[in-house]
């Protein structure tokens, strides 16, 4: 069923889609300053061979803002939350940057959820203390539209700029538009996420996807993440930070071939 949801679960409301039908459930996971609509052309390319869940993550799209800071944790126990409340016991997850820690952090805490994971344009640890606190300092004092400025030059190449020139100015308006609180909420989850001492302990299978002109989550930090999973890192050409937006099909293609490796022929 292809229309907005909502889910109100005890600690707070969050949107979400679910559709198409089968083994396995796939949940798409956001990434900061976006919302579900960005894995829209991914879903599309997938032609409902799986049953899809996508979400806004607290603070982003239709879902509650709360008042942060924010933990990874308190964005793993939203999925946990929805998961119960869909009864959906297991899942294969597609994150894209903080949407792909929050999916490790959950593969971290409750393994027998996580039937596999999808890493895009992510890491075990994105940015730093120092540049993260900058961000949070530089939109309270001069409002996240013009800070978005600067951060949506890094979700896409300057191609996407010139030849998809409406997309682009849709995506600041997604990105400028989020909850500030939601946004900073977020930023302190990132600031105080780092997943690295627990890379090794992660069994699930992974496949690690990143934009070859990623500047935000760069492919070197693909690399790491992948080699700390033993898991493949695929590039994804003339892509930037999103490239679920800019090469949906390719990312599509990708997912389906990684879940074919896992036995699931569809
Ligand atoms: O906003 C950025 O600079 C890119 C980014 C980092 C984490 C995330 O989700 O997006």
């Amino acid at each position: 069923m292809n229309m907005a949801s909502f889910a109100a679960l005890h600690h707070l409301t969050l949107h979400y889609r679910l559709e198409g039908e089968g083994t396995p459930t796939l949940v798409f996971l956001n990434s900061l300053g976006s919302d579900l609509r960005i894995w829209d052309g991914v879903v599309a390319s997938l032609e409902g061979r799986y049953r899809v869940l996508r979400y806004d993550l607290r603070g982003h799209g239709l879902s509650d803002a709360p008042v942060g800071p924010y933990t990874l944790e308190d964005h793993s126990a939203d999925l946990l939350a929805l998961l119960a409340h869909l009864g959906v016991p297991r899942a294969v997850l597609v994150g894209i940057s903080v949407g792909g820690l929050i999916a490790l952090d959950l593969a971290r805490r409750q393994p027998e959820r996580v039937e596999a994971l999808v890493l895009c344009d992510t890491g075990a640890r994105i940015g730093s203390q120092d540049s993260w606190n900058e961000r949070i300092a530089a939109i309270q004092h001069k409002g996240l539209p013009e800070v978005a400025r600067t951060v949506i030059a890094r979700w896409f190449t300057e191609d996407f700029f010139v030849q998809r020139k409406a997309e682009a100015a849709g995506y600041y308006n997604m990105l400028s538009r989020t909850p500030v609180e939601g946004y900073l909420g977020t930023c302190a989850a990132l600031r105080d996420g780092d997943l690295r001492p627990w890379l090794r302990s992660i069994r699930a299978p992974a496949l690690v996807l990143c934009g070859e002109l990623d500047k935000a989550t760069p492919p070197e930090l693909s690399q790491e993440l992948a080699q700390g999973l033993g898991a493949r890192l695929e590039l994804i050409p003339q892509t930037a930070h999103l490239p679920c937006v800019e090469a949906p099909a390719l990312v599509g293609q990708h997912i389906r071939s990684f879940l074919k490796e896992l036995g699931y022929d569809r």
